[in-house]
């Protein structure tokens, strides 16, 4: 006999009884890992240990939930019993409804302090005075290519990276009235008026687009004006009370950004192995034949993969380059330490930006 509505109800109901009590007992041992933490003056955001919790979690997954669905979950509860310990505070580039307090909620779980700043510059400057215990900056987008402020401050900064998180952007025309008729202004971030500019081609040539500082800004402004559009996430029309004329507008379907996680060393030192890590490293070379060529060499001899190779120039005023660099591995494993030390060995400027777990 199949079970009635009511009876797989109460079924439930059941399981989320065991599920209160389980999660009090979780959040309590947690509350006690802080109590540990204060005693010691050691830090209550453990990245490395987040990761383990969340990939062990995945390999002992027996389904039906998706490994995707575990990741969300287990996030928000180590954000939750993390809040208990002491609530972290957040800086990224608001207002609210931007994808970069997107990728902060995503990276940190909705248990947290915001912070929403209105520069990338300002973000840099928050987690770097104490206003703000980390910064969350976007740095690179797979159709739009590299973020230049944050590369650019990323150099003169006393931040590192200790995480790392990606989205997938879906850009949506946003007005007060759901229509396309009578639009007479684009309004959106330059990166979202360039990732959507083939739409914006064949649907709204003659419109003017027109750059703002942030995409949620520009749905605040097209709430105001009737007649203006502006591109953002369905964050933000809800939060400006938008409707979404036209829907996932932008040009690749698969429009992904990531975003770096920054904090002072003071805060929080780089995180240990998690398994599956991150070295991202700013160098420069000197100026002459196969250097850059060189310092490819002691990667492939210690067998290091190379996962992004950026450059930017060094405003010096001679044709000098800053080379980004993320490499895969851990330096506590012996084979990157060789490649670092070889390659530091190598480079006119030699800076790590960060060691961390790669992310989602
Ligand atoms: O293991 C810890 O250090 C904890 O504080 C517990 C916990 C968790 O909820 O699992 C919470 C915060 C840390 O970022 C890591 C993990």
């Amino acid at each position: 006999m199949p079970k009635t509505l009511s009876e797989l109800r109460a079924g439930i109901d059941q399981v989320d009884r065991e599920l209160l009590t389980l999660l009090n007992r979780r959040a309590a041992l947690a509350n006690e890992v802080g109590e540990l933490k204060r005693a010691e003056g050691s830090p209550v955001f453990r990245p490395e240990r987040e990761a383990q919790v969340i990939n062990g979690m995945q390999a002992a997954n027996p389904g039906p939930l998706k490994d995707d669905n575990i990741a969300h979950i287990w996030r928000e509860i180590m954000s939750a019993c993390r809040a208990l310990e002491a609530p972290q505070r957040v800086a990224y580039l608001g207002p609210a409804g931007t994808y970069s307090e997107q990728a902060a909620l995503q990276f940190f779980g909705s248990s947290i302090a915001r912070v929403p700043c209105v520069s990338i510059d300002e973000v840099f400057q928050s987690a770097t005075s104490g206003a703000a215990d980390f910064g969350v900056v976007p740095v690179e987008n797979n159709t739009e290519g590299v973020v230049t402020r944050s590369l650019d401050l990323f150099l003169g900064t006393p931040l590192h990276i200790i995480g790392e998180t990606s989205l997938l952007v879906r850009h949506h025309l946003l007005r007060k009235d759901a229509s396309l008729q009578g639009i007479e202004v684009v309004v959106a971030h330059p990166q979202a008026l360039a990732q959507c500019q083939g739409w914006l081609n064949n649907h709204l040539p003659d419109v003017e687009r027109r750059a703002v500082s942030s995409n949620a800004e520009g749905a605040r402004l097209a709430a105001e004006h009737p007649e203006w559009a502006a591109i953002a996430s369905d964050r933000a029309a809800n939060e400006f009370g938008l409707h979404i004329a036209a829907q996932a507008i932008q040009d690749d379907p698969f429009n992904r950004t990531r975003f770096a996680v920054v904090c002072l060393p003071q805060v929080l030192a780089a995180p240990d192995a998690s398994g599956k890590d991150c070295v991202s490293l700013i160098v420069s070379v000197p100026n002459k034949p196969g250097a850059v060529h060189d310092i490819l060499v002691p990667l492939k001899q210690h067998g290091v993969s190379m996962t992004r190779f950026e450059s930017r120039p060094a405003r010096s005023g001679q044709w000098e380059y800053y080379f980004y660099i993320d490499l895969q591995g851990h330096p506590s494993q012996p084979h990157v330490a060789a490649a670092l030390k070889d390659l530091q060995a190598l480079c006119a400027f030699y800076k790590v930006l960060g060691t961390y777990p790669l992310g989602e």
